[in-house]
């Protein structure tokens, strides 16, 4: 399969941390039974590059990524998107944050089924609060190779094309940062290597910021750096890491 990449959007200016963590922690439960998921993390993910996070289940990776969003209040700490501290904001600022700044890619694509790759793609840009400029939404599925499935429905496109949608649908709205939860989990070989050249384009060409949860230690290999979790405390950081020299550290830590 060959997939065209060609990334033509304009650039914005960026904060040089797309996100940063200072002190974050995160705690669930009451006094007496407490899990602390995040445990005074201080994290920078640098404009521009792509970050895997890694660690054993339970380690706190989807509690990083959700407070890193916005998606989740932290117990401590601040935490800064795209510049701005929303430590503190409320549901109404962050949800105007998440549609403006922040896209998403999840392993199960979530798109909707009653709408075409298209509309799934334009609907971001519309909750945005942005014009729906036709032409801008063919151009960023043409960049993920699927300029003739624009009037498919989910359900009429393999894994891999969805996935495609997804991220389209995510990077139309030129975000100050990608976040990617599993984003080849439900993918085979070839579609997941599809995928991961499309985000490698972004970040070179568009210095698209990613931060993308992953158990594949391949997946985390195609990233700038990695890093890991184990018990809500950040112990290891690889930068540009051999899918080996990944899965070694992995084991380590899970061992
Ligand atoms: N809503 C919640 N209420 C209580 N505990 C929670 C909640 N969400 C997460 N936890 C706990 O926080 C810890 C970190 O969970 P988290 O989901 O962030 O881990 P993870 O590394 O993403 O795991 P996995 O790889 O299995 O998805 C775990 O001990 C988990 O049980």
């Amino acid at each position: 399969m060959t997939t065209t990449v060609n990334f033509q959007l304009p650039q914005q200016a960026p904060a040089a941390s797309a996100v940063e963590l200072r002190g974050v922690s995160r705690e669930y439960g009451s006094k007496h039974a407490t899990v602390r998921a995040l445990n005074d993390v201080s994290l920078s993910f640098p404009t521009g590059t792509w970050t895997a996070v890694m660690g054993p289940s339970g380690s706190g990776k989807s509690t990083l990524l959700h407070c890193a969003a916005g998606l989740e209040q932290v117990s401590s700490g601040q935490v800064f998107l795209a510049g701005r501290d929303i430590t503190f904001a409320n549901d109404d600022q962050l949800t105007d944050m998440r549609r403006r700044e922040v896209g998403f890619v999840f392993q199960s694509f979530n798109l909707i089924g009653s709408l075409t790759a298209e509309q799934n793609v334009a609907l971001s840009l519309k909750l945005a609060g942005t014009r729906v400029d036709k032409s801008l939404v063919r151009t960023v599925l043409a960049n993920v190779g699927l300029a003739d499935r624009a009037k498919h429905k989910p359900r009429e496109l393999s894994g891999g094309q969805q996935q495609r949608v997804a991220i389209a649908r995510g990077m139309v709205t030129r975000p100050a940062v990608l976040f990617a939860d599993e984003p080849t989990g439900a993918l085979d070989t070839k579609s997941a290597r599809v995928v991961l050249d499309l985000l490698r384009t972004m970040v070179q060409t568009q210095r698209q910021s990613i931060v993308m949860v992953t158990h594949d230690p391949a997946a985390a290999a195609a990233a700038d750096s990695v890093v890991f979790l184990r018990d809500g405390v950040i112990v290891d950081h690889l930068a540009r890491p051999s899918a080996t020299v990944v899965a070694e550290r992995l084991a380590h830590l899970e061992g």
